[in-house]
């Protein structure tokens, strides 16, 4: 067995949970309420300031240029299409971009930040696999729905499926298994902690978003 799919076999209960969730059962099937939507893509926005700061510092983490390549064009989508994405929709939506991070966005950015200033490549790799990973499997089974869909529930999905996105899976996930061996015990348990404890922020994240964020609105100018 893989070392990730190890690793995701010890969070099998919250990974179950995030991957197969009601809410991107609903974003899917075009039922989600835009409300939960304009709340969602507001907090997750935040998400991705700390990502970016993560990726970046993977990449310069990374043992030679060879095993850089793919996070760096992946850096380049995330900050590119995505970004994009996520404008085009708070504007399509009406949606103020700007929001006060939740206590789950808090979560997840504080791991991301203590993974990208614990110096640590397998660390950074746990949580950036996980983030992706995730996304990538409840994503998948929904491949052939975007074109149904609003371009604000459609795009979320395809910008995590598709040869593209599988391969930027493929490549986190290969990083954290053949780093894992070099690795003193003390080190494969912090790995493994980490990559748990982004299951679980996964699964609150999505559990937070189903219950509701607060939509964040624009202040008023006068
Ligand atoms: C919370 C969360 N986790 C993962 C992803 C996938 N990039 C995301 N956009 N937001």
């Amino acid at each position: 067995m893989r070392v990730t799919e190890f690793l995701r076999e010890q969070a099998r209960d919250d990974w179950n949970v995030a991957t197969k969730h009601p809410f991107t059962d609903a974003l899917a099937d075009g039922s989600l309420d835009p409300d939960l939507m304009r709340g969602y893509l507001q907090q997750d926005y935040l998400f991705v300031d700390q990502f970016v700061r993560l990726l970046a510092t993977t990449i310069a983490h990374a043992p030679t240029l060879a095993d850089s390549v793919p996070a760096a064009q992946f850096l380049a989508v995330i900050t590119g299409p995505e970004n994009t994405y996520f404008l085009r929709s708070f504007e399509a939506l009406e949606t103020e971009p700007h929001a006060e991070p939740t206590p789950e966005t808090v979560a997840f950015q504080n791991l991301m930040e203590e993974a990208r200033l614990s110096g640590r490549y397998e660390i950074m790799l746990s949580v950036l696999v996980v983030a992706e990973w995730v996304y990538l499997e409840w994503a998948t089974p929904f491949a052939d729905r975007a074109d149904d869909l609003p371009f604000w529930l459609g795009e979320w999905i395809t910008l995590h499926c598709g040869e593209g996105f599988e391969g930027v899976v493929e490549y986190l996930r290969s990083q954290l298994d053949k780093t894992w061996d070099g690795l003193e015990p003390h080190r494969q348990a912090m790995v493994e902690e980490y990559f748990a404890e982004a299951v679980k922020r996964e699964r609150a994240f999505f559990d937070a978003a189903w219950a509701g964020f607060p939509i964040a609105k624009a202040a008023s100018s006068s």
